[in-house]
């Protein structure tokens, strides 16, 4: 059940703490930690002289181990220390005199063809000191980490203030929040979890409420299938000259899936949408009393409203007819700025019809409008997200390469799929219509959010060369699921 879960520092050490419970001596642990690391070097990279910095700490431990095994394996290998050995404690210091050899400070990495990174892990607890800034800035070899790379803040993913660049780093048990949320995701490099024998069954008494994204289960459509049954999603369209915008959500969400799919047009844009649609159906709803009435047939189970819908209070009335309506709801991009002036009118809204889903997909600039007090860099991205959850009433899809999808119970997912071409005009149109078309066709919030943006990346990635366009999106998502080849 939590193969996939994210574990904060705090949590790591609660598990740590349940497997020595259990019976798992703590030395062992770090025997085993350090001997991961050491073998996944030796599947890397040729015998070359390596300097293993290590902290005052565990993690400097484990840096020990690694030390010891490779100098055991033929490796040249030179220990630096930050700190005394005097002052080592515990496991840190039974495995600093196991490895036996000598000692030098951290002051260069000068002769060094490999760095192993145990300076700090789990236990950074302040900003790293300019010398050691200094020193991470002046490596040019190969780097590996031994957990997460120092100055990296395993719970946030934030650089305090700088940090190691790791080539490959090698953490144990699960990855933490700062594996996968920017920038400490690209810090890492490649990031290897390690089974260092803490058993699973701890995260039974943890319940760790984060996860990493994963391959999802989509709705199937049986062989009795009838597209009533698959959902009707309806897009708002912009004004006459901005209806590309809805049309390509629209598209996405007959791509993943919804049995129907009209686009709700003002009268000024029927023509534009008319000549460019031809599977998705046209209804026109001039202002927010007619998407009201449109929408009262309950068939029609989902709404997006947001992209290219102007901001102002035209779109506000929309978004009200839409929260009423009882069909779940997306709310992007202008629907979002619509309401920054007065976001507790939204979030009342909302909060009238709970039993329906509502997902608001904001990007950060969004984001801040909407909750200008959740916006301090200290904090992770999955709290913020989280907090805004709970605040609105709603899901966040907070965008960005390290999209979160939260919810109002404290859950968060973290998405790590999407390559760099997603950052490309029209693409959250496109993630919009594929939430849309996901909730049309009956899945709650926070699941839609998640595999919408596993499908958003995955159609991105699949594209696998220059030049993506939003508009190549809805096409790559193929939806004969799960033999899709996407996934
Ligand atoms: N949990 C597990 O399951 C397992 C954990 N294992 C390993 O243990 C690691 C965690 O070990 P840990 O708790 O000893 O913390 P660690 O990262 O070594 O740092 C603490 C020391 O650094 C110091 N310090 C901090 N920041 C600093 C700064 N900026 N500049 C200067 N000093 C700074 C800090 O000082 P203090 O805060 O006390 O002032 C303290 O002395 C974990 O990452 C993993 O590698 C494995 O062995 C296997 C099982
Ligand atoms: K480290």
């Amino acid at each position: 059940m939590y193969s996939h879960a994210l574990l904060t520092p705090e949590q790591m050490y609660r598990a740590d703490a349940l497997a020595v419970a259990a019976g798992v001596s703590s030395l062992t642990l770090m025997e085993r930690a350090g001997r991961a690391v050491a073998e996944e070097i030796l599947r890397r990279f040729g015998a070359r002289p390596t300097l293993v910095l290590c902290g005052p700490g565990n993690n400097g431990g484990d840096g020990y181990v690694v030390a010891r095994l490779l100098r055991d394996w033929g490796w040249p290998v030179r220990v630096a220390l930050l700190g005394e050995t005097a002052r080592l404690k515990g496991d840190a210091a039974i495995m600093a005199k196991r490895w036996g050899g000598p000692f030098e400070s951290v002051t260069s990495v000068d002769g060094a063809g490999l760095i192993v990174d145990a300076l700090f892990g789990a236990g950074l607890s302040k900003p790293l000191s300019d010398q050691i800034v200094k020193l991470s800035s002046a490596v040019k070899v190969p780097v590996v980490a031994i957990d997460v790379p120092s100055g990296i803040d395993g719970a946030t993913g934030a650089a305090r203030p700088a940090a190691f660049r790791a080539d490959l780093t090698v953490t144990f048990f699960r990855k933490k929040p700062g594996h996968v949320l920017m920038p400490g995701r690209e810090y890492c490099g490649e990031t290897v979890v390690a089974d260092i024998g803490i058993p699973d069954r701890v995260l039974d008494e943890i319940k760790p409420p984060l996860m990493e994204n994963f391959v999802p289960e989509l709705p199937q459509a049986g062989p009795n299938q009838h597209k009533y049954r698959r959902g009707h999603a309806v897009v708002v369209s912009g004004a006459a000259h901005q209806t590309g915008a809805a049309r390509l959500a629209a598209r996405s969400a007959l791509r993943v899936g919804a049995g129907l799919v009209t686009v709700a047009s003002p009268k000024a844009a029927m023509a534009a949408n008319e000549a460019h649609l031809t599977a998705i159906m046209l209804a026109e709803a001039d202002d927010a009393l007619a998407l009201g009435r449109l929408l009262a047939d309950r068939r029609k189970n989902a709404v997006c409203i947001g992209p290219a819908a102007g901001v102002g209070a035209e779109t506000r009335a929309k978004v009200r007819a839409a929260l009423a309506s009882g069909a779940a709801v997306v709310l992007d991009a202008d629907a979002l700025t619509s309401f920054a002036l007065a976001p507790d009118e939204l979030f009342e809204a909302i909060a009238e019809t709970p039993e329906r889903a509502v997902v608001m997909t904001p990007h950060e600039g969004e984001f801040a409008r909407l909750f200008k007090d959740l916006v301090k860099e200290s904090d992770s991205k999955c709290e913020r997200a989280i907090a805004a959850a709970k605040r609105s009433g709603a899901v966040i899809l907070l965008k960005g390469p390290d999209s979160v999808a939260a919810n109002g119970e404290g859950g968060a997912i973290v998405n790590t799929n999407a390559p760099p071409s997603l950052a490309t005009a029209g693409s959250g149109d496109v993630l919009a219509g594929l939430l849309t078309g996901l909730l049309a066709q009956g899945m709650e919030g926070v699941g839609a959010a998640a595999a919408a943006m596993w499908l958003h990346g995955a159609a991105a990635g699949k594209f696998g060369r220059a030049g993506l366009t939003a508009e190549d999106l809805p096409d790559l998502i193929s939806c004969g699921i799960p033999q899709n080849p996407l996934l």
